[in-house]
């Protein structure tokens, strides 16, 4: 497996091994050995499974408190994966990277604690997985809008479909300050 430093902070592009032969192929999607001795010395505690029809764009999301950190990998189809550092004070706030991750390319993504996170599916029905380091909390979850004029997010669409939340969510500098201090981040 191979992971790389990304332009934001403790996110990671992973490569994992991926063994072909003439039945199809095989993976591992998370070993905590290997994975720990690539810096991602992590505990998940909820796993979760969406799945999203061609156009659909889900996000920006994050939780504070109980912020997530996520392992994210696509089992089906293809998406457009944009993660933005919402750490208010941070070098980087406010700073956005785009990974075209897909059954195909067998790429992950490590997104910490204090990211906003959103996907846009680009081709067909998609299958995302991600695995969380803290439990969903409703009252916790909150969200940026996705086409932010101040973020600048270049995404490979401009039409998404949306839920209500998301198509009604904030700009990231309507948000309150305290809202963006991740003081519980171990
Ligand atoms: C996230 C979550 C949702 N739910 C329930 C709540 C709703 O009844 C239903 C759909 O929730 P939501 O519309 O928030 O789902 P997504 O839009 O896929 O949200 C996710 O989208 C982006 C890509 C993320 O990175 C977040 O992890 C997550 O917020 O599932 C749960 O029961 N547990 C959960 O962990």
């Amino acid at each position: 497996m191979t992971v790389s430093e990304t332009s934001l902070p403790g996110v990671r592009l992973i490569e994992p091994d991926v063994y072909t032969d003439d039945r199809g192929s095989f993976a591992e999607l998370w070993n905590v050995r290997d994975y720990g001795h690539h810096g991602l010395d992590v505990t998940f505690v909820q796993d979760n499974l969406s799945r999203s029809r061609e156009g659909v764009l889900r996000g920006l999301h994050f939780q504070n408190p109980r912020a997530q950190g996520k392992l994210i990998s696509v089992l089906e189809g293809a998406v457009y994966d944009v993660v933005v550092d919402v750490r208010a004070g941070a070098d980087t706030f406010g700073a956005w990277e785009g990974q075209v991750l897909s059954a195909e390319n067998a790429r992950q993504l490590y997104v910490p604690e204090g990211y906003a996170h959103g996907f846009v599916a680009t081709s067909g029905e998609v299958l995302f997985h991600y695995k969380c380091t803290d439990f969903y909390h409703p009252e916790a979850d909150r969200t940026v809008r996705w086409d932010d004029p101040a973020l600048g997010i270049d995404w490979p669409t401009e039409d998404p479909i949306l839920s209500e939340k998301d198509a009604g969510a904030p700009a990231l500098d309507e948000i309150p300050r305290e809202a963006l201090r991740f003081d519980d981040v171990r």
